[in-house]
């Protein structure tokens, strides 16, 4: 029985994530976090969950939420989960990851702590991104230099970070497969006489609106013709599958910094 402690347990993704744990074989629900103060501290986590009675008490303090836990899944913020990372790693507890806004120096201190316990860390958990991840690398290396490549995400209007975690790593997919580097070539802004666009750039658009769960297109624009790749989700649901799958998949893996390619066997 693989033991699962959820932090965040009262977000969007959280009471899902403690669904599909209730709905997964093999996996128990041992903990449930969220930030000290929050109003829902004390309630029980699957009722909040909407999933029914759990038995486990939403609390405000991760060492307590981890007491009989063997993994921890995050879908909180970048500086909250490195707080978390440090706390697993002196617990000697495995983590799963899906916050995202990461800056690259955020990214290198989670790196840092992966040294020492097994991390996976995804912007989407869901098996249709990651297959897209792989149809973009390969599209990218086919198509070349002869495509412009913009890239649109939109999302709810209660997104904190932009452009997404997921477009980002689309970008970066696609900058290594055509042989660039994303930070030098993403263009997250065009306005006024910005001149012409560049053979090299990446656009990086998003929309933030009402309800969208999330949706990602590649655009690869040619002369004459164009190729689309687009993912829309229409439930967090399988976000929360997935990173239960993550959290099973840790079980006796040695330290290091995991994705979802890596749980998915798509490497
Ligand atoms: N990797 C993936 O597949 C996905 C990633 N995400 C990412 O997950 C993150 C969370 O997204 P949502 O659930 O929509 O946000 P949300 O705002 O609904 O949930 C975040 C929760 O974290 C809680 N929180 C804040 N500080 C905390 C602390 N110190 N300790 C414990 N809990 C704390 C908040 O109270 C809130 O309940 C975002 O970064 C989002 O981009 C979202 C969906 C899928
Ligand atoms: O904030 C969200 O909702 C989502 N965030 C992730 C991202 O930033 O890519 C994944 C998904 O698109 C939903």
């Amino acid at each position: 029985m693989i033991k699962i402690a959820v932090t965040g347990a009262a977000g969007r993704m959280g009471g899902r994530i403690i669904t599909a744990i209730k709905e997964a074989q093999g996996m128990e629900l041992a903990g449930a976090c969220e930030r000290p103060g929050h109003e829902m501290i004390g309630q029980d986590a699957g009722l909040i969950a909407g999933c029914g009675e759990s038995g486990v008490a939403i609390c405000g303090s991760l060492e307590e939420a981890l007491k009989s836990a063997d993994v921890l899944i995050d879908f909180t913020f970048p500086e909250v989960t490195l707080a978390n990372l440090k706390v697993c790693a002196d617990l000697g507890k495995t983590i799963v990851i899906g916050s995202t806004g990461f800056t690259p120096e955020q990214r290198k201190e989670a790196e840092r702590y992966a040294a020492k316990i097994p991390v996976v860390l995804a912007p989407n958990m869901s098996v249709g991104v990651n297959a897209c991840f792989k149809l973009l690398k390969e599209a990218a290396q086919i198509l070349g230099d002869g495509f412009d490549v913009e890239i649109v995400e939109l999302h709810h209007n209660k997104k904190k970070d932009s452009p997404s975690g997921t477009a980002v790593r689309m970008g970066e997919v696609v900058a290594e497969a055509l042989g660039r580097d994303y930070n030098q070539v993403a263009n997250y802004h065009r306005e006024g006489m910005c001149g012409e666009r560049t053979k090299e750039e990446i656009g990086m658009q998003t929309v933030r609106g009402g309800d969208i769960v999330g949706e990602h297109t590649v655009y690869f624009i040619g002369m004459g013709e164009r190729i689309e790749i687009s993912h829309r989700a229409m439930s967090r649901d399988m976000f929360a599958r997935g990173a239960v799958r993550a959290a099973g998949w840790l079980a006796g893996k040695p330290a290091g910094m995991y994705d979802m390619q890596d749980v998915l066997g798509l490497k």
